[in-house]
């Protein structure tokens, strides 16, 4: 398939890249390269034949227009967005006009484009790529449906919420062949180091406190981005068109007892051998543990049923946590030189002198 994917050099659009390219289909991937943006997780793939590269802004029409013209996409994967919390609270503007102004853009473009070049609804497909925040926040029991009514709390998933709505709105008004996804939390190689499992992993290494909000009983799904990359997969591929699919990694934990298994891991990966923390100074990476201040309006917990896409579409996540969480864990220690550039800010020099034009 000829497909466009926007945000493709973020953390869950090339973990999605990489599998596209690999499986030869045609992507173009379209990223402003913002903070998060970095082509040094593309890696070989930025030489694959069947991808190419453009830095743009999903809001710019004119190169928009280029990038539809040149690919003639069977698909678009949007994944572009703003996707930090605590970033939302400190500046929402910019979700604002991420997240919802270009998510319209976008719907725009592809409209014009199946207008333009004369390409019929069914030949065509407009996956958005969503969050479980929209839902709101759980108490101990329940799951969120693709029928929970919207509840967002934080900037980020009221902006993400807004999104939604606009992609089903041009669904419904215009005919455009849209499908919705909304997932739990994903982690996995290439995230950038303000979520929580990277941020757990780099203090523990550079041995400074470990960030715990609140009282660390908020609860989070983890779903492994590979697992992610493989339903979006299904969706587009099997999906019906005007639908919703959740996507959740069947795998609800505590901050804390997260926090601790990390610390466990990480023990072993790293000095070889399971400590039990007591708080004495460099026994267990569990005793740089610090509770600190909680983020504003902190949901408490999100669960995600995913019965409807392993029912209909027959995905099941493949990686427990014990996969998962190692790999990630092993992933970070053989991969300093992607996250110290992070660190440095010097990863903003490659970006520059990777991208290209369509
Ligand atoms: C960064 C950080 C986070 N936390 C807490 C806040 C949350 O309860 C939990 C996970 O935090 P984050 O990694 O920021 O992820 P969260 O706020 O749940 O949102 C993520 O998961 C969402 C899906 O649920 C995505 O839509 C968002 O883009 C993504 O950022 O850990 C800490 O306790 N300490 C920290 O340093």
């Amino acid at each position: 398939m000829r497909i466009l994917v926007t945000g493709g050099a973020g953390f869950i659009g090339s973990n999605l890249v990489r599998m596209l390219v690999a499986r030869g289909h045609q992507v173009l991937n379209i990223d402003k390269l913002t903070y998060a943006g970095n082509l040094a997780s593309l890696g070989e793939v930025g030489y694959a034949p069947n991808y190419r590269f453009a830095q743009v802004d999903i809001c710019n029409p004119d190169a928009m227009r280029v990038a539809f013209a040149n690919l003639r996409p069977e698909a678009v994967m949007h994944l572009a967005a703003e996707s930090h919390v605590d970033r939302s609270i400190e500046g929402p503007m910019e979700f604002v006009r991420s997240n919802v102004v270009g998510t319209v853009c976008l719907l725009e473009a592809s409209r014009e484009y199946l207008s333009s070049f004369k390409v019929p609804p069914s030949a065509f497909r407009f996956l958005h790529v969503s969050t479980d925040e929209v839902y709101g926040s759980l108490g101990e029991s329940g799951s969120f449906t693709e029928t929970t009514p919207y509840d967002p709390h934080s900037p980020y998933s009221a902006s993400k919420a807004s999104a939604d709505h606009f992609a089903r709105a041009w669904y419904s008004t215009f005919g455009l062949p849209v499908i919705v996804t909304n997932c739990s939390n994903n982690y996995g190689p290439y995230q950038f180091p303000e979520k929580l499992i990277p941020v757990v992993i780099l203090k523990a290494l550079s041995g400074e406190p470990i960030p715990v909000y609140g009282e660390g009983k908020n609860v989070r799904d983890w779903l492994y981005v590979e697992d992610h990359a493989e339903a979006l997969l299904a969706v587009l591929e099997r999906g019906k068109v005007g639908e919703t699919y959740n996507i959740g990694g069947g795998n609800e934990m505590r901050n804390i007892d997260l926090v601790r298994f990390l610390c466990s891991l990480l023990d072993e990966e790293v000095k070889g051998e399971k400590v039990k923390a007591e708080g004495k100074e460099g026994r267990s990476f569990a005793d740089q543990i610090m509770f600190v201040k909680d983020r504003p309006g902190h949901d408490i917990r999100y669960a995600i049923d995913s019965a409807k896409i392993r029912n209909q579409l027959g995905w099941n996540p493949k990686h427990d946590s014990e996969s998962g969480f190692r790999n990630t864990i092993q992933w970070y220690l053989k991969n300093k030189a992607w996250w110290q550039a992070i660190l440095d800010g010097t990863y903003r020099l490659e970006r520059l002198g990777l991208s290209e034009a369509v």
